[in-house]
């Protein structure tokens, strides 16, 4: 039986006191790929903040991967956030040190020590991406593709069971999207449940999934037309 990993009932989104979305009401589950769509500003970026708990859930109930968003202390969004990983269109890299050392910070601020397990990881997560011979490289040596599989990877180092990615492939060109979409698609088909926000309608054709669309304060469910 499939399991739900995201669960969001009577759910209003709100940036500091405005109503940007009402009423959501939506289960996901394990496993699923899920899109949401919608115009600039119609509040993907404020929908996907609330799943992470950049924004306070302060209307209606949700839980995702088992923790309750509605009565979340603050403390324990870190805890949240290790079993996500987010993915954002800006790839957030650090420029000052290169690819291993990004993904290294990233596992000793999450509690990893050991430096022959973290070395492992770092190849492990390195080589899922298609980018094992670029851990030397630094940001700024590698195209914005490359440089969005290495944020990919870097989602990756915790195991999340979901991946939160909104608008990856918005600052790149139509063929690198497409390699990053191939490689969130390899990475949905080994069970893990990915929601992404996107623009890119080219995408959803080539790549079709259940799709939810921002729109009017709402969000909801769209069927897509065949191509
Ligand atoms: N930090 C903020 N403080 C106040 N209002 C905000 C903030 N961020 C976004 N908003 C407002 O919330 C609404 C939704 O914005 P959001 O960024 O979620 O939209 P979006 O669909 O992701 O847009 P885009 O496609 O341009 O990224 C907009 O009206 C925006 O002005």
């Amino acid at each position: 039986m499939s399991e739900t990993i995201l669960k969001l009932q009577d759910v209003a989104v709100f940036q500091k006191e405005n109503l940007i979305l009402n009423d959501i009401t939506l289960l996901v589950k394990k496993g699923e790929f899920v899109y949401v769509i919608g115009k600039t500003g119609s509040g993907k970026s404020s929908f996907m903040k609330t799943l992470y708990a950049d924004l306070p859930l302060k209307q209606g109930t949700g839980s995702i991967v088992d923790f309750n968003l509605k009565s979340l202390p603050e403390k324990d969004i870190p805890f949240l956030r290790r079993k996500l990983g987010i993915v954002f269109q800006d790839f957030k890299l650090l420029p000052d040190r290169n690819v291993n050392n990004n993904l290294r910070f990233v596992l000793k601020a999450t509690g990893w020590t050991d430096t022959s397990k973290m070395d492992k990881k770092i190849e492990e997560v390195l080589d899922k991406v298609g980018m094992k011979t670029k851990g030397f490289k630094f940001p700024h040596e590698l195209s914005g593709g490359e440089q969005q599989r290495i944020a990919i990877a870097r989602a990756l180092l915790n195991d999340p069971e979901i991946i939160l990615a909104d608008e990856p492939t918005g600052n790149l060109d139509p063929q690198t999207s497409v390699e990053v979409m191939k490689v969130l698609q390899d990475i949905n088909q080994t069970g893990r449940t990915i929601i992404m926000s996107t623009h890119d309608y080219a995408l959803i054709l080539k790549y079709p999934h259940k799709t939810l669309k921002c729109d009017g304060g709402k969000i909801f469910e769209v069927i897509q037309k065949a191509v």
